[in-house]
């Protein structure tokens, strides 16, 4: 709370405010007004769209494996809170990753919301061909631009997994299923360190080129800074155009939203975000979770940014599955409500 002024510090209805209102930064006196502080950071966009990852991200790296009715309970709250993308599971091998073994119930007993979309992560022909007769209507393929991460994760070279993602984005493209690529190490690599933006820029162009709609930007291990992010993001911006990628920031050095921010100033408009902070990759280690979906909103309210989504809503549904997997939220605007 360090920059609250101290006249509304003390003034009564100060804790009411954070209660209630969950302190818009803005209604600090003499503050700008959203929309005016908008207009001073050149080119934000005036709608962002959240892609909520938790339910896959999140969960597939928790030590406990979460029992499938709270999973879908979590992303039928979820569904409920304006969110428009929820990715839920991934149809990867149970062998690799246990917490996402039960995939398919999921999939199955999830309530599908009008206007909602449920994609879902499929590595490769076997995932996506499961994924579909579950009901996946969107998919994702994950590839990287770091070689050791990618046999660490995938057990392939990045070429086999370009090979593996062709066969699934061409039979998806088939059924006229969206397919979306994500691109991990964007900012650096667990086992090679820095990694360059020309192999992103490459991974990605290749992604897109075989007919991803969308190009997710993964700071895996969230080292990326915003100088880093846009280093990175110039040299992918010259061959993809800013509106079809979106940027996935783990926040392990607290660098997640300042990141962001300097996506969204380079005309990127899509974030991916976890209910609560959670997430991590089980092949990342030391990597925290995902930039918590509550701070995010808070961060876009605040400047005015549209996102459709209602920020209590989804502070229940982190509180729901913060209980269920006995951890304390790192989300910075919950734990700042709750001690209100
Ligand atoms: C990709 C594989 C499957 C290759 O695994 P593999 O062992 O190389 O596969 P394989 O083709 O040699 O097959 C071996 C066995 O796996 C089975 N198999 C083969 N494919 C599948 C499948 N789709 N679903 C279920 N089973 C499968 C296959 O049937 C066979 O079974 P067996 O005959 O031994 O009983 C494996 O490495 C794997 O599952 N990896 C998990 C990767 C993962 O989920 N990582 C976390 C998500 S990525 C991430 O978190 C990063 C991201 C996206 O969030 C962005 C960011 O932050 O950067």
């Amino acid at each position: 709370m360090g920059n609250v002024p101290s006249a509304v510090k003390h003034c009564l209805s100060y804790q009411q405010l954070l209660r209630e209102h969950l302190w818009i930064a803005d209604s600090v006196p003499g503050a700008l007004d959203p929309a005016q502080e908008a207009s001073q950071l050149s080119g934000l966009p005036e709608y962002v769209k959240i892609v909520e990852v938790g339910p896959r991200d999140g969960l597939q790296n928790e030590k406990v494996i979460v029992p499938t009715d709270i999973k879908i309970e979590f992303i039928n709250q979820l569904s409920q809170t304006g969110l428009s993308v929820i990715e839920v599971t991934s149809f990867v091998s149970s062998k690799w990753v246990p917490q996402m073994a039960d995939h398919t119930e999921v999939m199955k007993g999830i309530q599908q919301y009008p206007g909602v979309r449920y994609p879902v992560l499929t590595p490769n022909l076997q995932g996506f061909h499961r994924a579909v007769a579950a009901g996946a209507t969107e998919i994702s393929v994950f590839g990287a631009a770091s070689e050791s991460f990618s046999k660490k994760n995938i057990n392939c070279s990045i070429e086999e997994s370009m090979e593996k993602f062709e066969e699934v984005v061409k039979s998806a493209r088939h059924l006229n299923i969206p397919a979306r690529g994500y691109v991990s190490c964007a900012l650096g690599c667990p086992y090679e360190g820095s990694i360059t933006p020309q192999k992103v820029t490459e991974v990605s162009k290749r992604l897109y080129g075989m007919g991803c709609y969308e190009i997710s930007l993964g700071d895996t291990i969230g080292v990326g800074t915003p100088g880093s992010m846009r280093r990175m993001l110039e040299s992918v911006i010259k061959e993809i155009p800013p509106t079809a990628l979106a940027v996935h920031c783990h926040d392990t050095y607290g660098q997640a939203l300042a990141n962001i921010l300097t996506a969204l100033q380079m005309g990127i408009n899509v974030v991916d975000s976890a209910v609560s902070g959670l997430g991590g990759c089980p092949y990342a280690k030391g990597a925290s979770g995902n930039v918590a979906t509550e701070d995010l909103i808070y961060m876009l309210n605040g400047l005015g940014l549209n996102t459709d989504v209602n920020l209590h809503k989804v502070m229940e549904a982190g509180d729901f599955i913060c209980k269920a997997v006995n951890k304390t939220t790192n989300s910075k605007v919950a734990q700042a409500s709750y001690n209100a």
